[in-house]
C-alpha cells in the first residue's frame, strides 16, 4: 500500500489566533497493581510492501481484538507535539468558556444527541448530583452551524479542531477499518463502506473534550469512586489518547477491573456494540468504566480526548455472511450484546436500529452518584452472589460488572 499521509494540520500561529498555553501532562502515577497488559499493534506496518510483515500484522489484530477488545495504536501518524496541541485546546476551552456560553450550549441528552456542553452535574440537562465531570460534544449538527453551536473561545481553533478529526476519521479509523475487515477476510473497505457512517468530520459519532475534576467527599461515598459506569461503547471503534491520569478501566477476562495504563502518544483502540455483532461477536465489545485514579493522582484534573466511530443510522446490525471467516467458523455466542441481538432475532423480533440503539443510551443514561438508581432492587441485580448492573434496551438485556 502506498505510505498513509501523516497529519498536517493547520499553523497554530495564523494571524488572529489567540495563544495557547502548552497542556504540561501531570505526572504518571507510581502505583503498578491492577494494570491491564494491552497489546500495542503499530499501524504504520499497513503500509509495508513485504506481504509477511502485512500478514503478521492482521494475525495480532486478530488475537488482540479477541482476547482483549482493548489495544495500544501506535504510529498512526499523529506526533506527539500535535498531539499536544489538541489537548492544549481542550484545556483552553474549560479555561475560557463563558456562563453565557455554558447556559447556550447546554447538552439535552434525553433527545438522544449527546451534543454540546455537559455541566458536572450528571448526565441529564437538569442540575442533579455533582459528578465534576465537565464535557464538550461535537456532532454533526455542531460542524455544521459552528457559528452558533461551538463555544466561542474555541472558533479561531476550529480549523485545527475539523482537520484532526477529519484525519482521525478518515485515515486512522479507516486504516483500523481496513485491518479489521481482514481479519474478517472482507475486502478492504467493507467496514468503512458498508458499516461506517460519513457525512460530517465524525460522522453520526462524536468527538469529546472531557475534563475530570478531583470529585469532593459527598460525591466519592455517594458513587463509591466510580466517574461512569461500566458499559461497552455503542458504535463501531472508539479512539481514547492514552492521558497520564489513570481512571479507565476494563473488565477482564478473570472478571476483575484493570487500569488501562499510560503509553504517551498512544491510542487506545475499544470494539463497541456494532463491531462486535457485524463480526459475530469474533470482535469483543470490551466493558469499561471510568474510576478513580491510584492514591497518588486522586487530586489532578484529568483531560481525555476521545473519537467515537458511530455505524450508519439507518442499519439493523447482523453479522457480514459474506465473512470467510465467520462461514468457516461459526459466530462466537459466548458474549455479551451478540448473543442478545442474536436472542431477539431467533425469537422472530427486530431488533434497533443502530441510531435507536446509540440514542436510548444516550436518553436513558444514569449518574453513578445516583444513590436510588443503583441499589439491588432498582438498577441491580444479583447474580451467583454478585452484583451487577442490569439495564434494558428496546427488549435488549445488557447485564454489567459494577
Ligand atoms: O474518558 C475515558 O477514558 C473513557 C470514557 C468512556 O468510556 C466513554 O465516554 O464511553
Ligand atoms: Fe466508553
Amino acid at each position: 500500500m502506498a505510505p498513509a499521509a501523516p497529519f498536517n494540520p493547520p499553523s497554530a500561529d495564523l494571524p488572529g489566533k489567540p495563544s495557547v498555553p502548552k497542556w504540561v501532562p501531570p505526572p504518571a502515577t507510581q502505583e503498578k497493581h491492577n494494570f491491564a497488559q494491552l497489546k500495542s499493534i503499530d499501524l504504520s506496518l499497513l503500509d509495508s510492501d513485504d506481504p509477511a510483515v502485512v500478514e503478521e500484522l492482521i494475525q495480532q489484530v486478530k488475537i488482540a481484538i479477541r482476547d482483549d477488545g482493548f489495544l495500544f495504536l501506535e504510529n498512526y501518524g499523529v506526533s506527539l507535539e500535535q498531539l499536544h496541541r489538541q489537548f492544549s485546546l481542550a484545556q483552553y476551552l474549560y479555561h475560557n468558556i463563558t456562563d453565557e456560553d455554558k447556559e447556550r450550549l447546554l447538552f439535552s441528552p434525553e433527545t438522544g444527541a449527546w451534543s454540546g456542553y455537559k455541566h458536572p452535574y450528571g448526565f441529564k440537562r437538569h442540575r442533579a448530583q455533582p459528578d465534576g465531570i465537565e464535557q464538550f460534544n461535537w456532532y454533526k449538527p455542531d460542524w455544521e452551524d459552528q457559528e452558533n453551536r461551538v463555544p466561542k473561545c474555541l472558533l479561531p481553533f476550529m480549523d485545527e479542531i475539523e482537520t484532526f478529526c477529519n484525519y482521525l476519521t478518515k485515515s486512522v479509523n479507516r486504516r483500523l477499518l481496513t485491518l479489521f475487515s481482514r481479519v474478517l477476510e472482507l475486502p478492504d473497505d467493507y467496514l468503512w463502506n458498508s458499516v461506517q457512517s460519513h457525512g460530517s468530520p465524525t460522522g453520526e459519532g462524536y468527538f469529546r473534550h472531557a475534563l475530570f475534576r478531583p470529585v469532593q467527599q459527598q460525591t466519592q461515598e455517594a458513587s463509591k469512586g466510580l466517574r461512569m459506569h461500566g458499559h461497552t461503547d455503542f458504535g463501531l471503534t472508539t479512539l481514547l489518547f492514552s492521558v497520564p491520569i489513570s481512571c479507565l478501566q476494563i473488565w477482564g477476562q478473570d472478571e476483575q477491573w484493570y487500569y488501562v495504563p499510560y503509553k504517551p502518544g498512544a491510542l487506545v483502540i475499544n470494539i463497541g456494540d456494532t463491531l462486535e455483532i457485524v463480526s459475530g461477536g469474533h470482535f469483543r465489545a470490551t466493558r469499561h468504566r471510568v474510576y478513580k485514579p491510584p492514591q497518588d493522582q486522586l487530586s489532578y484534573e484529568r483531560l481525555s480526548l476521545v473519537l467515537f466511530n458511530s455505524s450508519l443510522g439507518d442499519l439493523r446490525m447482523m453479522p457480514a455472511a459474506e465473512s470467510p471467516l465467520i462461514q468457516r467458523e461459526g459466530c462466537v455466542e459466548e458474549q455479551g450484546v451478540y448473543k442478545e441481538f442474536k436472542k431477539l432475532t431467533s425469537q422472530g423480533n427486530v431488533v434497533p436500529t443502530n441510531r435507536q440503539w446509540r440514542e436510548i443510551q444516550i436518553a436513558t443514561c444514569t449518574d453513578p452518584t445516583d444513590t436510588v438508581r443503583n441499589r439491588v432492587g432498582a438498577d441491580q441485580v444479583l447474580i451467583d452472589g454478585k452484583v451487577m448492573h442490569q439495564r434494558e434496551y428496546m427488549g435488549v438485556k445488557v447485564v454489567l460488572p459494577v
